[in-house]
């Protein structure tokens, strides 16, 4: 469950990009963050996952003031959220199997729980017979799909993804939706921010709306 109450975020600069937010996500929901670029999209995924933090209000994730954690608490927060980003953030240099293993070598899991877990999230994502590429011998979609596979590979109760359907077409952003949509049916808490109101459109999913960091919510 995600919760903010009387959010509100200002950069150093005075930048005001977020203000009085307030809304809930109850566990199991998905929705989706939409808004203008520079509407404050990323700034409140970041707050939720300890990133950044709220100079006003509270942001809570299952119960949990994030705002309140300590720096050496934070990497309990994180193992309860999978991250996914628009630019996917892999490790060119390292192997499809080992960019989806970090997580997990990062807990000290075994490394037979590690070749479950990661033979798990790639069959999920429908990349089991590509885990031995290198991300470079992958298509943009297929790219992105490792991304997700890194983000469940630790079965996080919350998925966060900003924009991850940025750079693909549209038969791809459909099926990474999808797959949400799976996660989402399994259980997962989903939040997709996202310009892309086709995608979109026709879905029952609860929209957040930010206009120049204050939320309006639709549907
Ligand atoms: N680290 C930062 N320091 C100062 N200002 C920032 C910082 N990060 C974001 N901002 C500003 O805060 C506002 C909200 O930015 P944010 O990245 O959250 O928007 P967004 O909706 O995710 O945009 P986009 O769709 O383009 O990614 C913008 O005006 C941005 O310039």
């Amino acid at each position: 469950m995600i919760q903010f109450e009387r959010v509100s975020k200002v950069y150093s600069g005075g930048k005001s990009a977020l203000q009085n937010i307030n809304f809930t996500l109850l566990p199991g929901e998905m929705a989706f963050l939409t808004g203008h670029s520079g509407a404050g999209k990323s700034t409140l995924m970041r707050l939720i996952c300890g990133l950044e933090k709220a100079n006003d209000g509270k942001v809570l994730l299952n119960g949990i003031d994030v705002s309140g954690l300590s720096k050496h608490e934070m990497p309990f927060l994180r193992r309860t959220i999978g991250m996914i980003f628009q630019d996917h953030q892999l490790l060119m240099d390292h192997t499809v199997y080992d960019n989806v293993a970090i997580p997990l070598i990062i807990l000290g899991k075994s490394a037979e729980e590690i070749r479950r877990r990661v033979s798990a999230s790639l069959d999920k994502v429908g990349l089991l017979n590509k885990m031995k590429f290198y991300p470079i011998q992958l298509s943009g979609g297929e790219q992105q799909r490792v991304g997700i596979a890194r983000a469940i590979v630790n079965r996080p109760s919350v998925l966060l993804a900003d924009e991850p359907t940025g750079n693909l077409d549209d038969k791809l952003s459909k099926d990474i939706l999808k797959l949400f949509e799976e996660f989402n049916q399994a259980g997962v808490t989903v939040l997709m921010a996202t310009h892309n109101m086709g995608l979109i459109r026709r879905r029952h999913h609860r929209i957040l709306h930010l206009n120049q960091g204050l939320l309006e919510v639709r549907s």
